[in-house]
């Protein structure tokens, strides 16, 4: 059996997949550091969790219970938000990887440090046990040159400076999903509307544009996160703050929650304020917005895709979307469950059965 571990940047999602990729459990521990929640299998209960290093020692107490122990497992997959640029495929994890991954540190600030806590609080828990990585950062390395370089002089470039692009999982999930139907179309508008929202522009099933740049900051209107904005506006944030306060600000109290009070959608519809209106009028407007780039990043539009939280149950939300989309020409409409979980096992069982058969003996 295969643990996945997908820690985000406030919860952590854990699924048990046998051999045929099937889910014999699932769970999550969400809003870490605050009025949290902890659900595996039949456990239902409120919880708290200081960070995730608690979070994920509540989830092993809590996984044991309906018969899964660290014991019954092969391997475990982790889904790894920045791979810079050395990362661009699944890798076992070895001391290499995790220096690679804690380079990626300031560049994911709300992710990167939470998987890091997950692989070595595993590695401690079971040292024996073969881990593997799979980055959200690699579904995008197919972005021409033109659409990933940020126009700043050399030396500054040389140092990493570019766009990444994220959610890679769910979009190269996505697009798995859509092709076993047959009903992946030439040109897909992909939306991944979750706490981290993003828009992907996928020519013949390859990422050729996305929001996302050298962090999952930019790009559309987040939960907590701001979205593109001005660098001279940045760089005034941290003129008056501080360099740490003003990326607390742009990463932890913006979006959603500095415009309407709420970082959750939901909350937001319910709220009946004219700033939460503004705020979900915010986000529509910005994916609307953004959208049009990644059309033109693929020369037209043939089909849309929506993910992640909102996408996937928001039919408001989808249909201002769509709506404000009418100018494209009209085009089938996709919803797409986020099977992120399921894409990290399916690569690290690809790996297992290619790299390392030896340890391919998952019941
Ligand atoms: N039924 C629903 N209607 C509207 N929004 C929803 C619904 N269910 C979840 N969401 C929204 O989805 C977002 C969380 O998305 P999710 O993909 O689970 O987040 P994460 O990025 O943390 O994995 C929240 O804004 C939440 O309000
Ligand atoms: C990369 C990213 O934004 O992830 P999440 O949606 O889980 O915050
Ligand atoms: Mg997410």
């Amino acid at each position: 059996m295969m643990l996945v571990v997908n820690a985000g940047s406030s919860s952590i999602k854990l699924a048990v997949f046998d051999a045929s990729l099937h889910a014999v459990l699932t769970g999550s521990v969400t809003e870490i550091g605050g009025a949290g929640r902890l659900k595996i299998g039949v456990v239902d209960q409120a919880c708290f969790a200081r960070d995730h290093q608690a979070a994920l020692a509540l989830a092993f107490q809590a996984m044991a219970q309906p018969g899964v122990a660290l014991a019954d497992l092969t391997a475990a997959a982790h889904r790894v938000v920045h791979g810079g640029e050395a990362l661009v495929k699944p890798a076992r994890v070895t001391p290499e990887v995790i220096a690679q991954i804690e380079a990626c540190v300031p560049l994911a600030p709300l992710h990167n440090p939470g998987n890091l806590t997950a692989i070595r609080a595993l590695g401690a828990l079971a040292p024996d046990l073969p881990q593997f990585a799979s980055f959200d950062t690699a579904f995008h390395a197919s972005n021409p040159a033109v659409a990933v370089a940020y126009a700043l002089p050399a030396a500054e470039r040389a140092r990493g400076l570019r766009r990444y692009g994220f959610h890679g999982i769910s979009y190269g999930g996505l697009v798995r999903q859509l092709r076993d139907l047959g009903a992946l179309p030439d040109r897909l508008l992909a939306l991944h509307l979750g706490n981290g929202a993003s828009l992907c522009a996928i020519k013949a099933g390859v990422s050729v544009a996305t929001t996302m740049g050298y962090s999952p900051l930019d790009g559309i209107t987040m939960g907590t996160r701001s979205g593109g904005m001005d660098g001279n506006a940045v760089l005034r944030l941290a003129e008056l703050h501080g360099v740490d306060a003003a990326s607390r600000i742009l990463n932890r109290e913006s979006g959603l929650l500095g415009l309407g009070g709420h970082s959750d959608m939901r909350a937001l519809h319910g709220a009946g304020t004219a700033e939460a209106a503004f705020a979900v009028e915010h986000f529509c407007y910005w994916a609307v917005r953004h959208a049009g780039s990644m059309i033109a990043a693929m020369g037209g539009l043939d089909g849309i895709a929506f993910t992640g939280g909102i996408g996937e149950n928001d039919a408001l939300v989808r249909g201002r979307i769509v709506d404000g989309l009418a100018w494209a020409g009209p085009c089938a409409v996709h919803i797409v469950a986020a099977e992120e979980e399921r894409a990290i096992a399916a690569d690290a069982m690809a790996l297992l059965a290619k790299d390392f058969p030896a340890l391919l003996h998952l019941s």
